[in-house]
């Protein structure tokens, strides 16, 4: 077998790592030919449940894992990381102000940045879970300066899933037949998911469903407030189906999307669809096998989607401009 490929993942005690690691390590991110090490970040008061999920990992017996390592430094763990996953981020508590959790997520994905641009290998690629997803890449992002930009990205693509899903079930197709789906974007709930790009069954998805005030009304809000509606039922916020869209986009990132096809991540902006340069913003985003992406051009936008688009890329500029201001980012 070949050397095993180093995986890093942060908050890899937490709820998502739980479904995340299992799935990794028995070959969904990287094909069951490729051996993995993970590399497995936590802070110090976590290191114990860590082990008890690493005593499960090594019970699973995969063929495709093939060492891990665990601990409380970035500086250790990130040591020749060629794919790094950072979910762990600290969670608003009682009396949390959103600038105060822009803070302290603002101080993990600094150290984080730094640790990857001076310990991860040449062809590190980095997707970012925990949240405020976009603006944490961008903060790691600016603080690894050797790293090229475009090795940063942010997870969309629950979003995407999530939206897949329901415009499947509103037309009563099965969601393979659903391609071309975008999130623009902050993944937050002024998200925009659009349906007049998508296609069902090759048709145009907004044209299939031939209802605008569904579309307003229902599909955009529950799409976007999904993970509150999710929070509302299971009494915690979604676990497995985040593991599961970090995955997808993470493999599709590495691997290629399909033939066609795209799929939403977020990525710094160029400038396209007048998204201002620099954002960590979502896109619909085509992928090739090595770890390439592009953001699809020409697509025409209509003045509803403008708004919608407007809107989530405000809150993003806000978010930059917070985390300027506390001087996390230059
Ligand atoms: N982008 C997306 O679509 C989604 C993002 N999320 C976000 O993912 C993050 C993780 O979610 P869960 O696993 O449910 O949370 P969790 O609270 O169960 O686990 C987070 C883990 O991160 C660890 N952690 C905190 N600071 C750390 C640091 N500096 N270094 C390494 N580990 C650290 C914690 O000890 C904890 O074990 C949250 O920010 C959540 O809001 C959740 C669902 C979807
Ligand atoms: O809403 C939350 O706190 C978790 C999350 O990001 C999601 O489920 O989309």
């Amino acid at each position: 077998m070949s050397t095993p490929v180093k995986v890093a993942v942060t908050g890899a005690a937490g709820q998502i790592g739980y479904s995340l690691l299992f799935r990794i390590a028995s070959g969904e991110l990287l094909g069951k030919d490729t051996p993995v090490e993970l590399r497995l970040l936590e802070i110090a008061p976590a290191l114990k449940t860590l082990e008890g999920v690493v005593m499960e990992l090594d019970d699973c017996a995969f063929p495709t894992l093939a060492k891990v390592e665990i601990g409380d430094d970035p500086n250790v763990i990130f040591d020749g990381a060629s794919v790094a996953l950072l979910v762990g981020a600290r969670p608003r508590s009682k009396g949390m102000e959103r600038g105060d959790l822009l803070e302290a997520n603002g101080a993990i994905f600094t150290a984080q940045g730094k640790a990857l641009n001076d310990h991860a290998a040449d062809d590190i690629r980095v997707t970012v879970t925990g949240n405020p997803a976009n603006t944490n890449a961008l903060i790691a992002m600016s603080n690894a300066p050797d790293i090229g930009s475009e090795r940063f990205s942010a997870l969309t693509r629950l979003d995407h899933n999530r939206a897949v899903a329901q415009l499947a079930a509103k037309v009563g197709a099965p969601v393979s037949e659903v391609t071309h789906m975008t999130i623009w974007g902050n993944h937050s709930a002024t998200q925009y998911p659009d349906l007049f790009h998508a296609r069902v069954g090759g048709r145009n998805a907004a044209e299939a469903v031939g209802d605008q005030a569904w579309i307003e009304d229902t599909f955009i809000p529950t799409v976007a407030k999904r993970g509150a509606a999710i929070i509302e039922a299971r009494g915690s916020s979604s676990a497995a189906s985040a593991a599961s869209a970090t995955i997808d986009h993470t493999r599709d990132w590495l691997r290629g999307s399909a033939q066609g096809d795209w799929v939403s991540m977020a990525v710094r902006s160029d400038g396209s669809y007048g998204v201002a340069e620099g954002l960590m913003s979502s896109f619909p985003v085509t992928t090739t096998a090595g770890g390439g992406h592009e953001i699809v051009q020409g697509l025409e936008i209509d003045d509803f989607s403008r708004g919608k688009i407007d809107a989530s890329v405000a809150e993003l500029s806000d978010e930059r401009d917070a985390v300027t201001q506390l001087g996390l980012i230059g």
